[in-house]
C-alpha cells in the first residue's frame, strides 16, 4: 500500500443552541461515517479561511466567530480498501452569521445531507477519530461558550 505525506484538514463544528451540523460522508476517507463539514487546507490559507470556504462550498452557510479548539493527529488505515491516510486536523468551532440560514447539500457526491443534531444525541457511527476525541473529553460547547 503506497503511503504519502501527512495532509492538513480543518473540521468545522458549527454550533447552534445545543446542536451541531453533521452529515454522513460519501468521501472515500471515512466513507459512510457521520461528521462535521471539513476539507483540506489550501496553499497560503489560514485555518479560518479554510473553514469559511469549506463550509460555504459544502453547505452554502456563512459562518463567523471561528475559534481553534483542538489539533488531532489521525491515521486512516483500511487494508480492504487499500487506503492509508495520515491527517493533521484542526478542529474549529463557529457560529452562523444568520442563525436562520438553512444548510444545503451542495456536494452530494461527498455527503448524504446536513442535519442539526443535539450534542446529547449524536448520530452513529461517527468518524472514529472524532468519536475518540469526544470520549477523551473534546466538547465544542466547552468554555462557557456563548453563541452571540
Ligand atoms: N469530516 C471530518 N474529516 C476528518 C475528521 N478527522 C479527520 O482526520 N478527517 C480527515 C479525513 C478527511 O478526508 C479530511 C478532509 O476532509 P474531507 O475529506 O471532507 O475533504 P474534502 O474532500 O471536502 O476536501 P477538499 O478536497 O474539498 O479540500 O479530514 C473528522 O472528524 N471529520
Amino acid at each position: 500500500m503506497a503511503v504519502g505525506s501527512p495532509k492538513v484538514a480543518v473540521a468545522v463544528f458549527i454550533v447552534k443552541e445545543n446542536k451541531l451540523l453533521i452529515g454522513k460522508r460519501q468521501a472515500c476517507v471515512a466513507h459512510s461515517y457521520f461528521s462535521v463539514p471539513s476539507g483540506h487546507l489550501e496553499f497560503g490559507e489560514s485555518f479560518e479561511e479554510c473553514a469559511t470556504r469549506e463550509v460555504k462550498e459544502e453547505t452554502g452557510l456563512d459562518i463567523m466567530k471561528i475559534e481553534i479548539l483542538k489539533v488531532t493527529n489521525n491515521l486512516f488505515l483500511d487494508n480492504e480498501a487499500n487506503l492509508a491516510e495520515h491527517y493533521v486536523v484542526i478542529l474549529v468551532r463557529a457560529v452562523l452569521v444568520d442563525p436562520n440560514q438553512i444548510p444545503q447539500n451542495l456536494e452530494p457526491q461527498k455527503c448524504d445531507g446536513w442535519e442539526w443534531y443535539d450534542w446529547e444525541n449524536l448520530p452513529d457511527p461517527l468518524v472514529p477519530q472524532l468519536r475518540s476525541a469526544i470520549k477523551e473529553g473534546f466538547n465544542p460547547f466547552q468554555d462557557n461558550f456563548k453563541e452571540y
